[in-house]
């Protein structure tokens, strides 16, 4: 029996991006538990960081996870994890005892060039942004990364799977989780 595929990883390190091909790829049907919320609540994760805090959206991406780790047996997914969802203990949990975990990692030069106009992203946003030089939101933008990936990293390696992401391409970083993965989670009737 196979279970659900979770990727998790920092902001812009692909899970969103990696996930759908390797879900293709295997044949697997798709789930981003962000898209899934901003779905499920019809707000946007920005709405609801600003009106009810992020500790309440960490609460609902709980209860997404979960969710989505109970239909893994039936129906195994590949499930794209927001960037902070491998922070609580119980959600490590919920992962861990229902899938493979792959982290995905990219250097922060690089994250910061794929997010550095991004406004979707609550944790990335900057008040240099307003007003202030480009160089100047960057340089703010890689502390906070650098800074959010120091208190994270610990986490992150309890993963099963490590893949770098840095220079290569989608297609070449899906081959590479593949063949790192249980033959198993590649052939789902195994
Ligand atoms: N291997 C890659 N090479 C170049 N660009 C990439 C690669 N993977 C993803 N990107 C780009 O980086 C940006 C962020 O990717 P993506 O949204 O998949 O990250 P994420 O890990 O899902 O982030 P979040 O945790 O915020 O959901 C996108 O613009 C995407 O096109
Ligand atoms: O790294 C994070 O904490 C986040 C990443 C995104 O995927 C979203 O889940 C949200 O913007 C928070
Ligand atoms: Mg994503």
């Amino acid at each position: 029996m196979a279970y659900n595929i979770y990727l998790v990883g920092m902001m812009g390190t692909g899970k969103t991006t990696i996930g759908k091909k390797l879900a293709e790829h295997l044949n697997r049907q798709f789930i981003d538990i962000d898209q899934y919320i901003v779905e499920e609540h019809g707000r946007s994760i920005s709405d609801i960081f600003a009106t009810n805090g992020e500790a309440y959206f960490r609460d609902l991406e709980t209860d997404a996870l979960r969710t989505i780790s109970d239909k893994g047996e039936t129906n195994p997914a590949v499930v794209a994890t927001g960037g902070g969802a491998f922070e609580r203990e119980l959600n490590r949990k919920i992962l861990m005892d229902s899938g493979k975990i792959v982290w995905l990692t990219t250097s922060i030069e690089e994250i910061v060039k794929r997010l550095n106009n991004d406004t979707t992203r609550p944790l990335l946003q900057t008040s240099e942004k307003k007003g202030k030089s480009q160089d100047s939101h960057n340089n703010e933008l890689e502390q906070r990364i650098t800074t959010l990936m120091a208190s994270r990293e610990h986490n992150y390696r309890l993963a099963d799977i490590h893949v770098t992401t840095d220079n290569k391409s989608p297609e070449d970083i899906v081959e590479e989780i593949t063949a790192k993965l249980p033959i198993k989670y590649n052939n789902l009737n195994g």
